[in-house]
């Protein structure tokens, strides 16, 4: 937005007194913390708040004086630069107050005119701006009374927006210190990255009259015309013989067809039934949402919309919060067209990782609105107040037309540019090994055999760091982990059931084979294993350093965590798959994963079938050399961020409430995981210039240092 619209001749100007209780509230409280690199929030409990902009050169800090993130140059650091205390701060915001002069009337940002801030202080008002229209937000959820006065001149975006942003006092003492060291600003930007990364969009536009046809309950054709013609009976009385031909609509519950209109009330058309003149690549529908949430030019790839459903909310009409059962592996989203047909209420909540976005087509009849999301996000049909609302439903797959995305220009991505330059730091893996990524989304897979295109399904943030770690020319590949809740309901089974269960082989091919499913009896397990580890010192301290790194994570006593490790480790370790990955395109990361997937398994779910490779067991070994072989020499990775988030949605429960029963297809938490070559090898990037052309992946053909890397991360010294 242009800088001139601050100050437009229609600006509310703040009475003083307003002015004076605002900044004499914020300053008295000032604790203000260093939000990203867009503005910094605020609120007390008279509603009163702070913005503050892009261009900090300096972040506004807490009394604790806490390490701070710098948003200008990315680095972290302890104390503050341009700082020596609250007073200061206090100055600067009494400095900000005199210039604190408008409100935005649209979306009731309180501005300081940037012309006349003190130039320690250059308020960036368009970026928060344009966070603050991000909208549609609802008020939902608010915390505190606001003051009347501010309430009047902030809309709803605004409010909820900076609801979202804001630290309460309380929730600042709670929080962890920001971690030091020399991946502190990656993984600063990768968690903001992942909060950023768009989940879905949506859009309006006014089209032709459109001619829906449909089966009567009796197979002969019929049709309705739309928009509906309010003056027009026949009009009318089409619609209703549509909704007398359509179903009563299920969802899918434990596996089950359900129907239950406290959970999802509505009709719905089989596409077998109905046709009509409309396909949303007609309306550079599809293209819109690759651009706006794969954020890709054409050319690697295309999005391709199957119909799915008609769908009818009549009033009272609701579709509580769920996840869509995946179609298929190259699922990647999920669109709602709503027709033009006269409604209220009916709103459209989409959430993911905390935030929400909420359409609301009732708005304007006239015209035909979508909206598209990721197929695992959470989404919810709101009630109906009146009229009907109809909507089609497409399943969008992607379909790669090439296996690069040459035409991506990976500089202007914040994560690739601190990937690169974490690489390039001797301090990050200076011997090389594993670096992980918790993927922010997750992953339909086929329950039996997989040929995903990784790249190719990819969402969001993911699809950065993915690239990112290829474009500097470093083995990538994916792996399959298990959520923490359903680690710990499998540790507390395990601990619980006093004799031992398959655990190791859920594999439904090796189960009934007695010779290969191992039983252990966890407590001489454990002793045995830390004899074991305590032998080899080296492996023993990082194992231990992971296991004690989890206190306060739910697993209370050393034995549960290091069930969890064993677990985790298990898993993530991939030892076999890892060993085999070779990265360097993303077809051959496509089979990784499917190879990955036969011989690893996958956490199915949230009940977590975890499979072990069945070849890995050869026949006569000793159990506990498989035990050791796979846990304890494999070193930690270095991970970028904690698997956190999606546990509390229901991507991975999803299998309690899908639109459908069938389960052949399935939602798995994955990681991305780069193999880091020792600092100063020819490999690892050495300078922070990103390279614009295609990756030189000659350094990984060498197989020595693929060889060198593997040993280093799993034969720990
Ligand atoms: O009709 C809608 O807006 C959404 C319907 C939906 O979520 C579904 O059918 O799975
Ligand atoms: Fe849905």
């Amino acid at each position: 937005m242009p800088e001139q619209q601050h100050s437009s001749s229609s600006d509310q100007v703040l009475p003083l007194d307003l002015k004076e209780r605002l900044v004499t509230r914020f300053v008295q409280d000032a604790i203000i913390r260093a939000a990203v690199d867009q503005a910094a929030f605020e609120i007390h409990d008279s509603g009163v708040f702070a913005l503050f902009g892009l261009q900090f050169s300096f972040l506004v800090y807490d009394a604790d004086a806490r390490a701070l993130f710098c948003p200008k140059d990315g680095s972290v650091f302890p104390k503050p630069r341009n700082l020596g205390s609250v007073d200061d701060v206090a100055a600067i915001l009494r400095a900000f107050h005199t210039r604190l002069t408008t409100a935005e009337p649209r979306t009731g940002v309180l501005a300081a005119d940037p012309s006349s801030t003190p130039g320690s202080l250059n308020v960036h008002a368009p970026a928060i701006f344009e966070a603050a229209r991000q909208g549609p937000w609802s008020t939902a959820g608010m915390r505190r009374p606001m003051d009347p006065f501010v309430a009047s001149i902030l809309p709803c975006p605004v409010l909820k927006r900076l609801e979202e942003l804001t630290i309460s006092r309380e929730e600042l003492a709670h929080e962890p210190r920001p971690e030091a060291g020399p991946l502190a600003a990656l993984k600063h930007v990768l968690e903001r990255a992942g909060k950023d990364s768009v989940f879905t969009c949506g859009g309006t536009f006014r089209s032709d009259i459109l001619q829906l046809r449909f089966d009567r309950p009796d197979g002969s054709p019929d049709r309705v015309t739309l928009p509906v013609r309010k003056t027009m009976q026949s009009d009318e009385d089409a619609l209703d013989r549509l909704l007398a031909s359509c179903e009563p609509a299920t969802f899918g519950y434990q596996g089950q067809d359900i129907l239950d209109n406290e959970y999802r009330k509505a009709l719905k058309l089989e596409p077998s039934r109905f046709c009509i003149d409309f396909h949303p690549a007609d309306h550079g529908i599809l293209q819109t949402i690759a651009d706006t949430m794969l954020r890709l030019r054409t050319g690697s790839y295309s999005l391709s919309a199957v119909l799915y459903k008609l769908n009818i909310y009549e009033t009272s009409g609701r579709f509580k919060a769920h996840v869509d059962t995946p179609r298929s592996e190259s699922q990647l989203a999920s669109l709602v067209i709503c027709l033009p047909v006269e409604h209220t209420g009916g709103q459209l909540a989409v959430r993911h990782a905390g935030e929400e976005v909420i359409y609301d087509w009732g708005q304007d009849p006239g015209r035909l609105q979508w909206a598209a999301f990721f197929s695992d996000c959470e989404h919810e049909v709101l009630e109906v107040q009146s009229g009907n609302r109809i909507t089609l439903i497409y399943n969008l797959y992607v379909v790669p037309n090439e296996v690069r995305d040459q035409s991506l220009d990976l500089e202007t991505l914040p994560v690739c540019r601190s990937i690169k330059s974490a690489l390039c730091d001797p301090r990050v893996l200076p011997n090389g090994g594993l670096m992980g990524f918790h993927c922010h989304h997750a992953y339909a897979r086929h329950r039996k055999s997989s040929s995903l295109d990784v790249l190719a399904c990819l969402k969001g943030v993911d699809r950065q760091v993915f690239l990112a770690f290829r474009q500097a020319g470093i083995g990538v590949g994916i792996a399959p982990v298990l959520s923490q809740i359903d680690m710990q309901a499998m540790v507390n089974e395990r601990l619980t059931s006093g004799e031992g269960q398959d655990y190791y082989y859920c594999d439904s091919d090796v189960e009934d084979d007695e010779d290969q499913v191992l039983k252990p009896r966890w407590s001489e397990q454990f002793e045995q294993l830390l004899d074991r580890v305590q032998d080899s010192p080296g492996t023993f301290e990082i194992v231990y350093k992971d296991v004690e790194n989890m206190r306060g994570t739910g697993f209370n006593t050393f034995e549960e965590r290091l069930t969890y490790t064993l677990y985790t480790r298990r898993i993530r370790g991939l030892k076999s798959s890892l060993l085999e990955l070779d990265l360097e395109n993303a077809a051959k990361a496509g089979e990784a994963l499917g190879s990955a997937s036969d011989r690893i398994g996958l956490a199915q779910g949230c009940l977590g079938n975890v499979q072990i490779p069945s070849h890995e067991v050869r026949e006569g070994d000793d159990e506990e050399d498989e035990l050791f072989e796979y846990w304890p020499r494999v070193p930690g990775i270095k991970w970028l961020n904690k698997q956190d988030g999606r546990d509390s949605e229901l991507a991975m429960a999803y299998m309690k409430y899908g639109n459908q029963s069938e389960l052949e297809h399935h939602y798995a938490s994955i990681a991305i995981i780069a193999r880091v070559p020792p600092y100063g090898t020819a490999q690892r990037p050495a300078s922070v210039d990103v390279a614009t052309e295609a990756p030189t992946t000659s350094g990984l053909d060498d197989e020595d240092m693929h060889r060198r890397i593997v040993s280093d991360a799993f034969d720990a010294k």
